[in-house]
């Protein structure tokens, strides 16, 4: 299906995040068919996206929530997600921050240091109550996607060091006010070779035998987000291949009798719903490349900027030749370039043009860079 924008939405002043809640209905539909049979429980990572629509049809379809602030703690709350279907990851958790999450009651924190156990085992304390928590292990397994976004290597600071578990594990014994409920790991982002998925799987398999050598049975093991889109071609595939991704773990994580799976998948979820919608200001021809400047910059949409990451750009005004255009921002970066070369049909100011597969870390990511205004979500 080619993608279109109604009337009333062409006439809106731009930039604006355009949200597809159909899309959205249809990928959760679509991600809790390929878990559920399965016995896999899918933990939505609020950092894609925290606008409430969204998360309120999220929390409708039943997933959990993965959050990384006390700030998205209080949002998955707010949407009237339960303490229990919610987990707490992320390397700097603040004191503040943990001692509100431990108020909240949630589920489990995913903690990251050793540094981090004591601190939660104090402040758990200082409340008399004791906090559940997972050890997110850092597998040095190569996510195979931009090293930027890959988070489950040795060199990466995420997660406790395999060779820091034994003595990690030693502590926990020292340490009361925790009760150790599961094995956590999350590998990286964008990732679209699923055999990565397979090799993961294998680590926690060793691991959790390790474990339980040790003397510790794990409720629940958390195998991480970063299930990948396509970002060249959203209209044939607008839904991720959740079959295959679970089918991947199905295969290869050993599972305990009665143990449960978590997945906090995010962008997967929420990519391909969010269009970045922008108008041509205008024009500009230099002896080599033609410009067309946007009124939507990195502000709106830092991922071109930041990761080189490509969206599919397409002009919905116009019909004539294809031209090629280094599409860029009003920003006062030369990183501010959404795609270069971009084939587009003849562009003129007023245009309308829009970049794709955006529902995922664009909006979140937004800055008021030059005191721009926050662009506007709107839903339909
Ligand atoms: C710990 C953790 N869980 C889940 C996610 C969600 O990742 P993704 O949006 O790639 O599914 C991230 C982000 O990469 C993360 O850091
Ligand atoms: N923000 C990144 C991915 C990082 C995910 C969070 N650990 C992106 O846009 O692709």
């Amino acid at each position: 299906m080619s993608f279109s924008l109604s009337g009333e939405l062409l006439a809106r002043p731009t930039p604006f995040y355009h949200y597809d809640l159909s899309l959205l209905r249809r990928t959760l539909e679509a991600v809790q068919q390929a878990a559920r049979p399965r016995g896999f429980h899918v933990h939505y990572a609020l950092k894609a996206n925290v606008n409430e629509p969204i998360l309120r049809l999220i929390k409708e379809h039943g997933l959990g929530a993965d959050c990384v602030s006390a700030n998205e703690v209080q949002r998955a709350l707010d949407t009237g997600f339960a303490p229990q279907d919610i987990v707490f990851a992320g390397v700097g958790k603040t004191d503040a921050e943990i001692t509100r999450a431990l108020a909240a009651d949630i589920w489990c924190f995913n903690a990251e240091s050793a540094q981090e156990l004591v601190v939660l085992n104090e402040l758990a304390g200082g409340q008399n109550r004791r906090a559940r928590v997972a050890l997110r292990v850092n597998p040095n397994v190569d996510a195979h996607t931009h090293h930027y976004i890959t988070t489950g290597l040795e060199a990466n600071k995420f997660g406790i060091g395999l060779n820091d578990l034994p003595a990690v594990v030693e502590q926990l014994a020292t340490l009361p006010n925790l009760e150790l409920v599961g094995l956590h790991a999350h590998i990286g982002s964008q990732i679209t070779d699923l055999a990565v998925f397979a090799e993961l799987s294998q680590k926690l398999n060793e691991l959790q035998t390790w474990l339980e050598e040790q003397g510790y049975t794990l409720p629940h093991l958390n195998v991480g987000g970063g299930l990948g889109i396509d970002y060249n071609d959203p209209d044939t595939n607008p839904i991720p291949d959740f079959e295959a991704y679970f089918r991947t773990f199905e295969q290869h994580l050993i599972r305990r009798p009665g143990q449960q799976v978590h997945v906090e998948l995010g962008r997967a979820i929420v990519a391909q719903c969010g269009t970045l919608v922008s108008r041509v200001l205008y024009v500009k021809r230099s002896q080599q490349t033609q410009f067309a400047i946007l009124d939507a910059g990195l502000t709106e949409l830092i991922r071109p900027a930041l990761y080189g990451s490509h969206h599919h750009i397409q002009n919905l005004s116009s019909q004539g030749d294809i031209q090629p255009y280094d599409v860029v921002g009003p920003i006062c970066e030369s990183s501010d370039t959404f795609g270069r070369a971009v084939p587009l049909p003849e562009t003129q100011r007023g245009d309308l043009v829009v970049l794709r597969s955006a529902g995922a870390y664009g909006e979140v990511m937004s800055s008021g860079y030059n005191l721009r205004e926050k662009a506007e979500a709107v839903y339909s």
